[in-house]
């Protein structure tokens, strides 16, 4: 019993250590795939971020850039059709010498244009203009076209104000038109300034640019205007002469500062120009200020800008798809994103280490939940498990206890619990209830079958313990009975009990009857005698012998009334008056010769005295009886 509660249990705690073990292996090497997975996802996931952050940067500072452009576009395409059409207009030219005035030994803007002055109903406010000195006279030409740019640069420019600090038109003849409310440059930039040595509009000349491409000039420090700015320049030729360059300065303070911001404290940021100028870097460099804007890589002492700018080099990104570098031996990670309008690169820098333990952390995470998820999947299957195999085994099993022990009512009671589930463990109780039910129906059955058998048995016993003491042709009881009765009296006579006669009754000349009358008329004769003798007692009678018939009397008074009861059995007989012709009674009668049982007296001794007697009656004449006192 205790083996099979021992097997039940190590059956599912098998079961459980099964499933265990197979799912943490499988959980082990989902989580093992998971865990690269997640990492490479992750860190994937997080240079994907940096990209787009970065992107997203640059795309929101480079509005200003492209506004420039467009702007400087306008005013060629303006300035140029005004010229084509009026540049050999009188009026046109007759209007230079009214506007540009002699000041330190140069032209300039009257300075009425500046403080606000109406001509032909156009208002004119925050205008200068600077004529430095010039090789050759000025040609009608060059007056018309000094006019027409002053009024395209009035036209425009007071519409981008809030957007761009200044709006100028450089020319080579060293003129520079200049729109800034806030500050009158023309008035108060140095007669002896030729502005074409400056890199700015040195860089406009056909002389210099020879391609006529409008561009960014590099990152400079405007020690007028005391800030970082770049300018676009756009040059401006007709028939193979330059004839203007509408340019914008854009101040970068502000949007440098924007873009070096790092991202949570992690990231620095630099930007160079295609040309190899650094146009910012978080870091102080004293050289900025040597080289006034024009930082070339290779000049900077530090040799790290250089193969940074020959990497970025190596692989340029486009404009929709930053570029990620990886140098060796570098603990951090650089996305190149390029800048449209300047085209400049940006580059963020980012610590490799952050991005990897960040995607470490991210994946343990994930492989923590799966832990967790299969720790909680495992203590459902137990608690199923437990509760849907385990407990309804065990009490499978305390049934087969049951069975075992031939409980069967208690078994068919106890399989009800889990009966009406409907998995196999729900039939296999089932069927133990109904194999209960029947085996406690069969057992009863049997139970009830034996008690009915049993009860024939005895029955049958009775009659053929009575058959085996009864003797067949009268009806008394048999010799064997009376030797066993016998002894029984004699021992409950030997205790005192009671005490005990024996009377014996032998048929008188029954010789001469049987011979004379034939054997079976003997035989109903001797039927008849036993059933008289009955009739006058209910002591037990035995037939003896052949014709000698025994009675045993327990007399529990004195001796005279077993010797009543012997005379009373003998005169019945006689009373019966069978005919029997060779008596000298002429009827049957009998002998009968009785005997007392004494203390210490055993069976045969009994008997012989009994014979005795009846040896005596029959001496003195038979149809008698005689008492062996
Ligand atoms: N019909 C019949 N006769 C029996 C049976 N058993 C014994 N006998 C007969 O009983 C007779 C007994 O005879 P005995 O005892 O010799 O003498 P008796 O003729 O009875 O004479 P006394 O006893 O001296 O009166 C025998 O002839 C037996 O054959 C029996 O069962 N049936």
């Amino acid at each position: 019993m205790a083996e099979r509660r021992r097997f039940a249990r190590r059956l599912t705690t098998r079961l459980l250590i099964t499933i265990l073990v197979f799912s943490t292996v499988a959980v082990l090497a989902i989580t093992g795939f998971g865990f690269y997975h997640a990492y490479s996802t992750d860190y994937q996931s997080r240079i994907a971020d940096l990209k787009q952050q970065s992107q997203a940067r640059v795309e929101r500072e480079q509005a200003p850039f492209l506004q420039a452009q467009n702007n400087t576009q306008l005013l060629a395409e303006a300035f140029l059709r005004d010229y084509q059409r009026f540049r050999d207009d009188p009026k046109i030219i007759a209007q230079f010498d009214q506007w540009f005035v002699p000041s330190d030994g140069i032209l300039r803007m009257h300075p009425s244009f500046a403080e606000g002055r109406y001509i032909a109903q156009r208002y004119y406010k925050g205008l200068t203009g600077f004529l430095g000195h010039y090789e050759l006279p000025y040609n009608d030409e060059l007056k018309a076209r000094v006019v027409l740019a002053s009024e395209t640069l009035a036209a425009f420019a007071p519409a981008w104000q809030n957007d761009f600090a200044n709006t100028h038109i450089s020319m080579p003849e060293n003129i520079l038109l200049h729109y800034a409310p806030a500050k009158p440059w023309g008035l108060l930039a140095d007669s002896k300034l030729d502005i074409r040595r400056g890199a700015v509009v040195a860089a406009t000349l056909q002389a210099n640019n020879p391609a006529r491409v409008a561009a960014w000039t590099g990152l400079y420090y405007d020690l007028s205007a005391k800030y970082w700015a770049v300018t676009y320049q756009h040059p401006v030729d007709f028939n193979g002469q330059h004839l203007i360059t509408p340019s914008h300065d854009l101040y970068l303070s502000q949007i440098i500062e924007r873009l070096i911001t790092p991202f949570k404290n992690l990231s620095s940021h630099f930007i160079f120009n295609p040309h190899g100028q650094l146009i910012a870097s978080p870091n102080q460099l004293p050289e900025e200020t040597q080289f006034s804007g024009v930082l070339h890589v290779d000049r900077l002492l530090n040799p790290w800008y250089a193969e940074l700018f020959s990497l970025i080099e190596n692989t340029p990104p486009s404009l929709k798809n930053p570029v990620m570098i990886m140098p060796e031996d570098d603990e951090y990670i650089y996305i190149i994103t390029l800048m449209p309008g300047p085209d400049w690169y940006y580059v963020t820098r980012y610590p490799a280490a952050q991005i990897r333990w960040a995607a470490i952390t991210s994946a343990i995470a994930q492989a923590l939940q799966s832990l967790i998820l299969l720790l909680f999947i495992m203590g459902i299957v137990f608690w199923f498990i437990r509760r849907q195999v385990a407990l309804p085994l065990r009490r499978l099993v305390n049934v087969a206890d049951m069975i075992a022990e031939g409980k069967f009512q208690e078994a068919s009671r106890a399989t009800i619990a889990d009966s009406h589930a409907r998995s196999e463990i729900g039939l296999l109780n089932r069927t133990m209830h109904d194999m209960a039910k029947r085996i406690e129906d069969h057992q009863q059955d049997l139970i009830e079958q034996i008690e009915k058998r049993t009860a024939e048995l005895a029955k049958a016993n009775v009659a053929l313990e009575r058959l085996a003491h009864v003797d067949g042709l009268t009806g008394a009881m048999n010799r064997r009975a009376f030797d066993r009765d016998l002894q029984n009296a004699i021992a409950q006579a030997n205790k005192g009990a009671a005490k005990l006669e024996l009377i014996l009754l032998d048929v008188d000349f029954f010789k001469l009857y049987n011979d004379n009358q034939g054997h079976l008329a003997g035989d109903h004769v001797l039927k008849q005698i036993v059933a008289t003798l009955q009739g006058v007692t209910d002591a037990g009678i035995y037939r003896y012998g052949g014709e000698e018939i025994a009675v045993l009397c327990n007399a529990v008074g004195n001796n005279d009334s077993c010797a009543g009861l012997a005379e009373r059995l003998r005169s019945s007989i006689q009373a019966l008056a069978i005919p029997h012709p060779d008596s000298s009674f002429a009827v049957v009668t009998v002998s009968v010769g009785v005997a007392y049982h004494r203390y210490g007296k055993d069976s045969n001794a009994l008997i012989l005295e009994a014979d005795k007697a009846l040896y005596v009656a029959k001496n003195k004449g038979r149809n008698c009886v005689h008492l062996n006192s």
